[in-house]
């Protein structure tokens, strides 16, 4: 049987304020409309810039009003990185749905359906965080949720709190075009160890306004955990800082 071969771009600053430029530095000259956005760490290493008047949707939310701290939207609004979205653009969970996250999933699944599945096309980019556990969006390692045929689930069980969530699927990022993680720390860097193949071979870099090294990295297979499991249809690039790249 063929085996699938997954390479991402793999980009590495010195400190962690170098994420945001690098990653804007990325973002720069796409063609971009439809987002997606995790929490955590990503609304602090994200700088939107004005002209960017993209779609955005969550990669994940946790079943909680947008005004609380542990809201996704509400952690992106509070880093400013929506200030100069359109408040059309911006594609929050339906809040009177808090109680029954599976009725949430479906009727944010619609919303979607709507903007972008309809018309056969995926998200043009997810940007996403991966936690030290190897989870991405709200998808656990082993969890039944990896599996799911649908591009939104909802999760009860989540073991990162609070415990209902909704999320992108895997198969939701497998039809988006590019997918961008980010991560700081050394937290990080036993799964950085673990979800690229053997050694990683850096390549020479032209002189960029920032110092970024780079590499193309295979994908290891099986998958480790569900952030090595995320597919994309153009690319998958990892931007991370030196204490989260210090074991490969
Ligand atoms: O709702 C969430 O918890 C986030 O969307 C989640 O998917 C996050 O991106 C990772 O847990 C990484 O979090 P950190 O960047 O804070 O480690």
């Amino acid at each position: 049987m063929s085996r699938i071969v997954r390479t991402a771009t793999l980009l590495v600053v010195p400190t962690k304020e170098e994420i945001a430029l690098c990653l804007t530095n990325e973002l720069q000259n796409r063609s971009i409309e439809h987002v997606a956005l995790s929490g955590g760490s990503l609304p602090s290493l994200l700088q939107m810039k004005p002209e960017w008047q993209w779609h955005i949707y969550l990669a994940d939310e946790r079943c909680v009003p947008s005004t609380r701290p542990d809201s996704n939207l509400g952690a992106l609004f509070a880093a400013n990185c929506l200030q100069h979205i359109p408040p059309d653009h911006i594609h929050g969970i339906n809040e009177e749905l808090l109680e029954d996250p599976h009725a949430c999933a479906q009727d944010y699944q619609q919303l979607l359906q709507q903007h972008l599945f309809l018309q056969q096309r995926g998200l043009d980019l997810a940007v996403l965080g991966f936690g030290e556990d190897g989870h991405t969006c709200s998808l656990f390692p082993h969890h039944s949720l990896l599996h799911s045929p649908n591009h939104v689930a909802a999760i009860l069980d989540s073991p990162k709190p609070p415990p209902h969530r909704i999320t992108l699927t895997l198969k939701a990022l497998a039809e988006t075009q590019h997918v961008i993680f980010v991560g700081a720390g050394s937290a990080k860097a036993p799964v950085l160890r673990q979800v690229f193949e053997q050694q990683v071979q850096w390549e020479e870099t032209d002189s960029e306004s920032i110092s970024v090294r780079r590499a193309t990295v295979q994908m290891r297979d099986p998958a480790p955990f569900p952030c090595g499991a995320v597919t994309a249809q153009q690319s998958v690039t990892w931007i991370v800082d030196a204490e989260a790249a210090a074991q490969l």
